[in-house]
């Protein structure tokens, strides 16, 4: 409907054209109208088939929920509204010029989206755009087909037998990190400390050794270029409003003039860079088609399906994927802990008695049965999914739970809301509680499959979701049997999402050596 009335507009112009010597001045402010009006409120109120889905209260009638929205990927205040509607498939809520988004509230409507429907589904092109800058080409943005291939030679490097395989590993990574945290702790056994930027070394080395084979040792080496590279990316302030809009406006006039050099493009060479290098040596190492190595890339170059550009991305992928969120899930466990020091007594009571220090051999099984540290993780990872909310347009005109969508209608995946859901967990549910998960360690007590969404469900879920449940377990076990932690600042924590909805400006606590 845009392009005919852009259409009547241009047509209009021509017969002004021939009467007047200024037509612009009226046809084009006119088109302009009209197509605003047609915008912001034929199709929302009068034409749009999604016009009478239930909406969440406050929406204004020309700029929808926007000022309710100020930060839609941390997944709020979705959050609350999922509790506050009546129990329906799905709702609808408007953002800038009353832009529709269908966000999916109950069980059987995620179930029909991103299981039986998956692929009647993608990732918006802005978002597979944004991630592929900085992930890559790899499996995170492949859409249909290209999808379904990858995964598939992707999964055996992923399957449950080999990720037990690296818990000594991922053990091996955590007890380094302990070990970096005694030093700064040193004889008074006592320091205050940004924890967030320890973890993200951690997490990064873990995948470099179990995803690469390869060891950063980002711990000794912070200013190692791989750690300043994601510095680079997931530490970039982005300027809000009309300074980012004057931003990318003055980048675009002076790009023929000006080298294109913006902190990320600046990272992403560095981090292709060094994928590339690490690859080329691997191969170099391991013969192209047989590896015997244990590492995530030794394992898919074993399937001689790789080109080594296709492992180039995956390595990217896993990379920038598999660390933050990791990090960020340890920082918010973290925060959790200082905020229960009950939670974290019986946690420390249960690593000791389970796991004397002296100790060195962790398996999977010996950490995967313990049931107050499954608790933990699980009622962390529930409460404080580090992706919020995730995006998906209907490629095609659909079905959903009996409501016609059509082609282009943009659908929001929110986690967190999911995660706390009371219809789905209880009154309870907004409560860090994991106590809820000792006696149904399967569900947590929730009443469906699909109440627990951080890591989705479906052929788009994680595929690291067993390798990085195996290091949280891990690096949470042992940074929780060494030290007793405390928040070393008051006040609030403000969320800031990039690529994950982590604390702003990292979490400052007080580690005392037990
Ligand atoms: C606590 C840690 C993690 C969380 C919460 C998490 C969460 C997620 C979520 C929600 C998605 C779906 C994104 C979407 O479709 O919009 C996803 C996909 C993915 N994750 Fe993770 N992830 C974690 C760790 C990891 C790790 C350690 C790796 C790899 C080593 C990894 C690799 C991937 C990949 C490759 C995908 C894309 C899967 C596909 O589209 O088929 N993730 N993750």
């Amino acid at each position: 409907m845009a392009a005919w009335i852009i259409i009547v507009g241009c047509v209009f112009h021509a017969v002004l054209w021939k009467s007047t010597r200024w037509p612009t001045l009226l046809s084009i402010p006119l088109t302009l109208f009209v197509l605003l009006v047609w915008k912001v409120l034929l199709w929302p109120f009068v034409f749009s088939p999604l016009r009478r889905l239930p909406e969440p209260k406050g929406g204004h009638l020309l700029t929808g929920h926007t000022h309710l929205v100020p930060n839609e990927r941390s997944g709020m205040p979705h959050d609350e509204w999922i509790n506050e509607i009546p129990d329906v498939p799905l709702v609808r809520y408007r953002m800038r010029w009353n832009k529709e988004v269908v966000f999916v509230t109950s069980a059987p409507t995620l179930a029909e989206v991103l299981v039986q429907k998956n692929y009647e589904f993608s990732k918006p092109a802005s978002l597979r755009r944004g991630l592929g800058r900085i992930l890559g080409v790899g499996l995170i943005v492949a859409e249909g087909q290209e999808h379904k291939t990858q995964r598939k030679l992707l999964m055996p490097a992923f399957s449950h037998r080999h990720v037990k395989n690296l818990y000594p590993v991922f053990w091996e990574q955590a007890c380094r990190l302990v070990e970096v945290l005694e030093e700064e702790t040193g004889k008074t056994g006592q320091a205050t400390l940004d924890i967030t930027d320890w973890l993200a070394r951690a997490t990064l080395d873990i995948l470099g050794v179990a995803g690469l084979g390869e060891a950063f040792d980002t711990l000794h080496h912070p200013d190692h270029e791989i750690c300043t590279a994601y510095r680079g990316v997931f530490e970039q302030r982005r300027p809000a409003g009309r300074i980012a809009l004057l931003l990318m406006m003055a980048r675009h006039v002076l790009s023929p003039v000006l080298p294109q050099r913006d902190p990320i493009s600046v990272a992403t060479e560095t981090l292709t860079g060094v994928a590339r290098r690490l690859i080329a040596n691997k191969t170099r190492q391991t013969g192209a088609s047989a590896s015997g190595g244990k590492d995530i890339i030794s394992v898919a170059l074993s399937s001689g399906q790789f080109t080594d550009r296709m492992l180039e991305n995956h390595l990217l992928t896993f990379l920038a994927a598999g660390h933050e969120t990791t990090a960020t899930t340890l920082t918010w466990a973290v925060y959790a802990l200082c905020l229960y020091p009950k939670v974290q007594e019986r946690l420390r009571e249960e690593l000791r008695q389970s796991l004397p220090m002296q100790d060195s051999a962790v398996t999977a099984e010996s950490l995967d049965t313990l049931p107050y540290l499954q608790a933990v993780c699980n009622e962390v990872l529930r409460v404080y999914p580090p992706a919020g909310l995730t995006r998906r347009i209907a490629v095609r005109d659909t079905l959903v739970q009996g409501q016609f969508i059509p082609a282009g209608t943009e659908l929001a995946i929110v986690l967190r809301a999911t995660n706390l859901s009371t219809r789905l967990w209880g009154a309870d549910a907004r409560e860090f509680r994991p106590e809820r998960w000792l006696k149904t360690p399967s569900g947590g007590g929730s009443t469906s499959n699909y109440a627990f969404m951080t890591f989705l469900h479906g052929p788009r879920s994680c595929i690291g979701q067993g390798f990085a449940r195996g290091e949280f377990a891990c690096l949470l076990a042992a940074l929780v049997r060494a030290f007793t932690i405390e928040l070393a600042e008051d006040g609030p924590i403000v969320i800031e999402t990039g690529l994950t909805s982590r604390p702003r400006g990292g979490l400052k606590v007080r580690l005392t050596h037990v």
